[in-house]
């Protein structure tokens, strides 16, 4: 259906010329950019305040502009449309004008609804298509171009994928990879389209198998939805999860590269302010805090920090004896639970109602002491003699006292503390009476062995998102804060007015046509524009903020958060815009999800929707299936993606047979497995000739394996940490122990088979090997 042709040189000179100017426009915006900044920036501060608003976000407008048009440099222009009515468009990273021809098109950016059919037409479905051209370029530079001319007549060469623009797509998938993932805004597939132009309300789970693009994908919806609706997500900013750091670095020039800086990127553990994650829980530990029931334990541990005594209590306040009774504690416990508020505002409940007893019991005490001083009194006989002797304000009076008494505060605090999250996580994880507590009928006495801990705040993963819960049943006594902010409200306001005084004034001497100022202004909308000032830097002030909420997550490696770290992301988008991208079947973390379903169900219910992507664009065909014999073995039903190419190259195997039998001991038989492993690396290397390449292997090889290829510029990887990445060459060591370390064995097989883009290796080390991976030859042996 479509016709692929090759260019000539006079093609290659056509498109030379509208390259040249629109690199000659980007030079000219990018020199008037920096130009009108410059300017303002040199015109200091000492104007009118109206003047000080607009120059500040002029500024950062200006700079955002400047990134942008620095950013998309490298290949500024990919594409054209030639339309069957004769008209015809280039398409770009952003769009440029040319304002010296009546404002016409120089280029379109790719987000916009006119490049659509660059990415959707086919043959069958031309939207008023012609030809679709890739350009490739170098520097500025054309240097190649494909050409699909949309003719049901000419011959189909990618059609059972439901390719477009073939050739450039394999032009692009063949190169070789280095440290960084690269923007695919060239060569987007139709059902990639489909996701990445999606509704921004809702959410949407992508669905795909390795290699599909999820991730690319994700972050291409990122940038196309920042493009189409800044308005509403600029101010809230965009958060993109990742599976760990590593993954972040990898995917972390993708956004700059299609001149969106407006992202956070983050992972779960980076997601509390003020704790950073030092150490990694084992894998049945992370699975015990990722159980949704650990909301229960934390809400218990809470509770018991909410104390009533067994028995009396005396505090001396001021030489006076004054005892905390029990029943007293109960009913102003109570009364602060009742109130639902979380644990460190319903405090100032519980306290207020233990001082008015407290209050009373010193009256009282004080009523008693003067009457037996004056044991003779004699009444009028108006008076009466069982009337309080102290009157309302003294009993405040003698209130305000004990609230400021040091022994009555101590008291009241070992009754019901301010507390932290880290204070009661710490102490939770680190005392056994506290966890059996807190724990009692929840989890098994196994899992509170295995949850204990020496150190309180050396914080795992999976501790963040218990911080978070933790963080919620706590609560911030912000009382300070709400009058912090209710003062710079009063003093925006104030500020606002004072601008709109100073511009009443200008008016009065300015051109009487001119519109005033006032008219269309007023304090309330100068005072939201103020605010609005201090939110261009969402992403900034949004990660050092917990209780920030975004306009839209996107979370990549979906299938890997457990229930507790998806109660935490939720708390982040109460508007539950949101992109999951992931794999079911890839699902290495015991807590992950087994389904789609299963996992959102308590967030969302029935209420999000599924879209599949199907074709692999990553691993070649004679890898996938290897991998898809280990798919089946996970499970039956489950459908390999398929693979966009082939190389010819069959994935190779290496017994060695030499090596110890695996015995628990690990550490002799791991130095001689990564003496052996050296050399075939090395072989990968001048394979992969000039490519990357990674060993992928048990926890318990990689530090030897480390040492044995250092200076190979080979990297040394657990599947935990491959996890997202891909590599020109990959060699999974002892794939056998790999699938028997867990119930999700199987699942870290097959995601570390579907690293590679070219070539793969597997080499057993003494275990026996999976009977999924029989398919694969053994090449040489070690005898
Ligand atoms: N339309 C495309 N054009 C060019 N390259 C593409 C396209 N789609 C995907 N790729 C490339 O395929 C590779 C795999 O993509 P990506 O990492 O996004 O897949 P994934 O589905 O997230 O994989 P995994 O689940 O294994 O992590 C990347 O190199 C990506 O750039």
């Amino acid at each position: 259906m479509t016709n692929t042709t090759t260019e000539t040189d006079a093609d290659l000179a056509v498109e030379q010329r509208h390259v040249t100017t629109a690199y000659a426009k980007l030079d000219a915006e990018r020199e008037e950019t920096s130009t009108r900044l410059a300017r303002i920036l040199r015109n200091g501060s000492g104007s009118s305040p109206q003047e000080r608003t607009d120059r500040d976000v002029a500024t950062t407008t200006l700079r955002e502009r400047l990134d942008q048009l620095e950013a998309v440099e490298a290949g500024l222009c990919f594409g054209r449309l030639d339309n069957a009515d004769g008209s015809s468009m280039h398409i770009g990273r952003i769009g440029l004008f040319d304002a010296d021809n009546d404002y016409e098109p120089l280029l379109i950016d790719w987000r916009a609804p006119a490049a659509r059919p660059f990415y959707l037409a086919t043959a069958a479905s031309p939207l008023g298509v012609r030809r679709r051209r890739h350009l490739r370029t170098r520097l500025r530079q054309v240097v190649d171009i494909d050409d699909e001319v949309l003719d049901l007549d000419a011959e189909d060469t990618g059609a059972d994928l439901g390719l477009a623009g073939e050739a450039a797509l394999l032009a692009a998938l063949n190169r070789q990879r280095d440290d960084s993932m690269h923007d695919i805004v060239a060569t987007i597939q139709a059902e990639q389209d489909e996701i990445i132009r999606a509704d921004l309300s809702g959410v949407l789970v992508v669905q795909g198998g390795p290699g599909t693009g999820k991730t690319a994908v994700a972050l291409h919806r990122a940038a196309y939805l920042l493009y189409e609706h800044r308005e509403t997500l600029s101010s809230r900013g965009v958060l993109v999860l990742g599976p760990n750091e590593t993954f972040l670095r990898y995917i972390g020039q993708v956004l700059p590269s299609l001149g969106e800086t407006g992202v956070l990127l983050s992972t779960v553990g980076g997601m509390f302010p003020g704790a950073r994650v030092r150490e990694t829980d084992d894998r049945a530990v992370a699975e015990i805090k990722g159980r949704a029931a650990m909301a229960d334990v934390l809400a218990a541990a809470v509770a018991d920090r909410q104390r009533v005594p067994d028995t009396p209590v005396a505090v001396v306040a001021d030489e006076e004896r004054l005892v905390l009774r029990p029943d007293d504690c109960a009913v102003a416990r109570d009364k602060a639970r009742a109130t639902r508020r979380p644990h460190n505002l319903a405090r100032r409940v519980f306290v207020d109602a233990m001082l008015d007893t407290l209050a009373e019991q010193a009256a009282g005490t004080l009523t008693s002491t003067v009457l037996d001083d004056v044991p003779d009194v004699t009444y009028a006989e108006d008076e009466d003699p069982d009337a309080v002797l102290l009157d309302a304000r003294d009993v405040a009076d003698i209130r305000a006292e004990l609230a400021r008494d040091d022994a009555v505060r101590h008291a009241l605090d070992a009754l019901w503390p301010e507390l932290t999250p880290q204070q009661v996580l710490g102490d939770l994880l680190t005392d056994r009476s506290r966890l059996d507590s807190a724990a009692d009928g929840v989890l098994s006495a196994a899992d509170r062995a295995a949850l204990l801990r020496t150190k309180p705040r050396r914080w795992t993963s999976g501790d963040i998102a218990l911080l978070d819960e933790l963080a919620e049943l706590l609560g911030e006594d912000d009382t300070e804060e709400a009058e912090r902010r209710a003062r710079q409200e009063r003093e925006q306001r104030a500020y606002a007015e004072g601008v709109l005084h100073v511009l009443d004034q200008d008016d009065e001497i300015a051109d009487e046509e001119r519109l005033r100022v006032a008219d269309v202004l007023d304090a309330e909308l100068l005072a939201e524009r103020e605010q609005h000032r201090s939110q261009l830097s969402a992403v900034e002030r949004a990660r050092g903020d917990r209780n920030w909420t975004f306009g839209h997550v996107i979370v990549d490696e979906a299938q890997e958060l457990t229930a507790m770290d998806w109660r935490m992301v939720m708390r982040r988008c109460p508007s539950r815009s949101m992109t999951l991208v992931g794999d079911i079947a890839q699902t290495g973390a015991a807590g992950g999800a087994a389904s789609w379903q299963q996992m959102l169900a308590p967030h969302v219910d029935g209420r999000w929707r599924l879209a599949e992507l199907t074709v692999n664009y990553r691993t070649p065909a004679e890898i996938m299936t290897l991998a898809s014999d280990v798919l089946a073995e996970i499970g039956p039903d489950l459908t390999p993606p398929k693979s966009v190419r082939a190389t010819g190259v069959e994935p190779w195997r290496h017994d060695l047979d030499g090596a110890a039998p695996l015995d628990g001991t690990g550490a002799s038989n791991a130095d001689e497995i990564a003496e052996a492993v050296a050399p075939l690396a090395k072989a990968e290397r001048a394979e992969a000739d000039g490519g990357t390449v990674a060993v992928v292997c048990p926890q318990r090889l990689q530090g030897s394996l480390r040492t044995s290829v250092a200076g190979e510029r080979v990297s040394v990887l657990t599947v935990d940490r491959a996890k997202g990445l891909e590599f020109d060459s990959v060699i999974v060591v002892a794939p056998g122990e790999i699938a028997a370390a867990s119930s999700r064995g199987l699942a870290d097989l097959y995601v570390a088979l579907t690293r590679a883009t070219q070539r793969l290796g597997v080499v057993t080390a003494g275990e026996s090997l999976p009977r999924c991976l029989g398919g694969v030859k053994a090449a040489v042996s070690d005898g």
